[in-house]
């Protein structure tokens, strides 16, 4: 098996985290990208979406869909899912509560402009999540969020930080450890290099983007 191959939209969506994971696991993948209805009719019909939907993932012999059982899958794979079942169970609560909080902005861009509501989100940033992470890394002497070994839950709190500071970028003025913990593992060789222009790291959706989707799934 070559690399992983990644179809979905030419845009965030539900396959970004996906996309950061590999990425921070050092694992190239290809991808292609779904700008028509046609592409889309015609992986139903070959069956390669088992519940006619993207992302679809084809790696390891697989056609894996459902966003959590491939990044499961992955953290596993690449030994990101801490050493034992208990500091797995801390990285799946704190990666669903990042899936919660980009959950907000991934809905917000999908949202008609005038029912946007951006302070909410802020208010949940700074108030339920962030405060979270700020402690558990204080207890865990400041390295990574679990068993003090850099795992899944450190990519997606990574990216939650950057996805909330492209829409308020003084959010972790109150965070001093998340400050240094969002420069430290942006410094990791294989971060750094996803955070570099050009790499597959995706822009924010605009208007042609949400547009896109819509006629492709004809929403
Ligand atoms: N639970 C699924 C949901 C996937 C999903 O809803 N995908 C949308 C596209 S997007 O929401 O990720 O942009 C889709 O294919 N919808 C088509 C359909 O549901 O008919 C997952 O996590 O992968």
């Amino acid at each position: 098996c070559g690399k992983p191959k990644l179809t979905y939209f030419n845009g965030r969506g539900r396959m970004e985290s996906i996309r950061w994971l590999l990425a921070a696991a050092g694992v190239e993948f290809e991808e292609e990208f779904l700008e028509t209805r046609e592409q889309y009719q015609k992986l139903i019909k070959d069956g390669a979406l088992l519940f006619d939907q993207v992302p679809l993932v084809e790696i390891d012999g697989m056609k894996m869909v459902q966003t959590r059982a491939i990044l499961n899958y992955i953290a596993a794979k690449y030994n990101l899912y801490g050493k034992d079942l208990k500091e797995r169970a801390f990285i799946d609560m704190y990666v669903e509560g990042t899936t919660d909080l980009m959950g907000m902005i991934i809905t917000f861009d999908f949202t008609p402009p005038k029912e946007r509501n951006l302070p909410l989100i802020i208010e949940r940033a700074t108030t339920r999540y962030f405060p979270v992470y700020e402690k558990a890394l204080k207890q865990q002497g400041q390295e990574f969020l679990v068993g003090n070994q850099f795992s899944w839950a450190d990519v997606h709190l990574l990216e939650a930080i950057l996805m909330v500071e492209e829409r308020e970028p003084t959010v972790l003025s109150k965070f001093p450890v998340l400050q240094v913990f969002k420069a430290r593992i942006s410094n990791i060789p294989t971060i750094k290099k996803f955070l570099q222009p050009g790499s597959q790291r995706k822009p924010r959706p605009d208007d042609q983007y949400v547009a896109t989707v819509m006629k492709i799934l004809k929403k």
